[in-house]
């Protein structure tokens, strides 16, 4: 039966603390952390412990990114330093996911780690059984926990499957076979237009891809703000992609040559190999909620500050919609492990509850796209009384010496009444690391004032944001 474990392996637990069913970054967090802490903690994973992240998201997706990037820079030495030729290989690329990033899709050292730190692993598919209780189905038959403090629910997402008519049962890659590939098609197309879509799209163009990226929305990164997206669509364009949006797809051939997509206007798309990156479906459907009085057909599970959805139960991660990133699955891990781990009777007053009116995201193309809190149309959608500016990257001084590349802009969104920023967008070669800095000025509601009245080095990327703030205090000063 269970024990107060510590940093000691539970052989066989029915009745734990605290029970967390999908181990993604937030959920393999807040299992090891309440561990450590001392609790009696069961993570359930029916397949990689850490999930999406470092297996088929975010760390082999920049692996393939640096590589490509790496390519494009070398291409500019016959402007900047002489000649280079550049003859692209991916061998190297598919090596550094398979051994370095993921050992070969294995996840025994993320196991060893929470492992040692007190964790019972479970291997199998969890499923709530009303408040507090979670069967598990494994490969040795079911097993039923029931947790006293409660259960934590990270299970993540899967890739969308389009209901598009010929598409279900060819072999159309999903990001996770898209990472996973060894050899290079000759031509792709790629379905979707968000951050997974864009990126893996100009991977494969600069390693010598004919990619055509198929958007159904009216432009390429459709949430961030308009300049972005014409800035990146030039910019892949430039580099041979063919961008297509406003698209409509009537329906997916495949033969031994490859896949043919047929567009709504009749126009057909053909090449060796088809992506398809239009969003992510909540793997929520087949948890128990119903058993705990919650929809399991829910677009995201409500939450409120304490990430709580329920009496004893917790969800983090993608499955909240409130951005679907490691980093704020990471975030809401913090926010439940202080819930957790809080004394009897605090009050809400002394909890600092999640906030997610500055969170930071970046799309690593290249240039990369950063942003943080609200776009302008967000802002205001939200009734404020907006003020914008913006500025081209290439007319700073930074911009314009790192010639070829150094394209992007600034462009910041303020509230005129409270004269402090609640957006901003950094695009640029180090766009996401001179996001840093709006992202604690939109954190911390930093004064214009105080922004206007900082140093900013010179010749720096980030100088560039010096700009854009004095045109928004010109603006304010004017009587905007
Ligand atoms: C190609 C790609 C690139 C990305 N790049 C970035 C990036 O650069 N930066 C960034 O911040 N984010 C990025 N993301 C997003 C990021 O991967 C996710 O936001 C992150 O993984 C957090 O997800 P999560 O915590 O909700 O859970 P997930 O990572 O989705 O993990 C959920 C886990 O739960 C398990 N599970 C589900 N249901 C059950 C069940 N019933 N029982 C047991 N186990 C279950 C799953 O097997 C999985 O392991 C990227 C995503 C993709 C696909
Ligand atoms: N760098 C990063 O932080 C990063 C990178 C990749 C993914 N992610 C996360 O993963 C999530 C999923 O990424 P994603 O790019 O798959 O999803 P997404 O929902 O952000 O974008 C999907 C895109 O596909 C388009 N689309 C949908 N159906 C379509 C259809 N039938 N035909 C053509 N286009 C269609 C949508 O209009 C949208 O532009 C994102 O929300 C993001 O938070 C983050």
């Amino acid at each position: 039966m269970s024990e107060n474990a510590g940093a000691r392996r539970v052989e066989q637990v029915d009745e734990v603390d605290v029970v967390v069913v999908g181990l993604g970054p937030g959920g393999e967090h807040v299992a090891q952390s309440l561990a450590q802490a001392g609790l009696r903690v069961v993570g359930v994973e029916k397949r990689l412990v850490g999930g999406e992240c470092p297996y088929y998201g975010c760390i082999p997706s920049k692996m393939m990114l640096r590589a490509a990037h790496t390519l494009a820079e070398a291409r500019r030495v016959d402007t900047l330093a002489g000649q280079a030729e550049v003859h692209p290989d991916y061998a190297p690329v598919a090596r550094r996911i398979s051994e370095e990033a993921t050992d070969d899709w294995d996840d025994a050292v993320a196991a060893k780690r929470l492992t040692d730190a007190g964790v019972e692993l479970v291997r199998g598919t969890g499923r709530l059984d009303g408040t507090g209780t979670v069967v598990v189905t494994t490969d040795d038959g079911e097993r039923r926990l029931t947790a006293t403090r409660g259960v934590v629910l990270n299970c993540g997402t899967d890739p969308a499957e389009l209901p598009i008519d010929g598409l279900a049962g060819t072999p159309y890659w999903t990001n996770r076979e898209a990472v996973q590939v060894r050899e290079l098609p000759g031509s792709l197309t790629v379905i979707g237009g968000g951050p997974i879509g864009c990126e893996l799209t100009q991977v494969f163009a600069r390693f010598g891809v004919a990619v055509t990226l198929l958007e159904v929305g009216e432009r390429i990164l459709g949430p961030e703000e308009p300049e972005s997206s014409a800035l990146l669509e030039q910019v892949l364009t430039e580099e041979g992609v063919t961008i297509l949006s406003g698209v409509g797809i009537e329906r997916v051939r495949h033969d031994e040559t490859g896949f043919t997509v047929t567009l709504a206007d009749g126009g057909e798309v053909a090449s060796e190999q088809l992506l398809v990156a239009a969003g992510r479906r909540l793997a929520i459907r087949d948890v128990g909620l119903e058993t705990v009085g919650l929809d399991p057909t829910a677009r995201s599970l409500e939450v409120d500050e304490r990430m709580r959805a329920g009496e004893r139960l917790w969800a983090i991660g993608d499955i909240t919609g409130k951005g679907a990133f490691t980093h704020v699955s990471m975030y809401q891990g913090d926010v439940v492990i202080r819930d957790v781990l809080a004394p009897e009777g605090q009050d809400g007053e002394d909890f600092q509850g999640a906030d997610y009116r500055a969170v930071a995201r970046v799309t690593f193309t290249d240039p990369e796209v950063g942003s943080v809190g609200m776009s302008e149309k967000q802002a205001r959608a939200a009734g404020l009384r907006v003020l914008t500016a913006h500025t081209d990257l290439a007319s700073s001084s930074r911009g314009w010496l790192h010639g070829p590349g150094g394209v992007g802009l600034i462009k910041l969104v303020a509230d005129a009444d409270r004269g402090v920023l609640v957006g901003a967008t950094s695009m640029g070669p180090t766009g996401g690391e001179v996001l840093g800095l709006l992202a604690l000025a939109v954190h911390a509601e930093v004064p214009l004032a105080t922004l206007g009245s900082m140093h900013y080095a010179f010749p720096t990327m980030h100088r560039a944001i010096s700009t854009v703030v004095a045109d928004l205090q010109g603006q304010l000063r004017d009587g905007a």
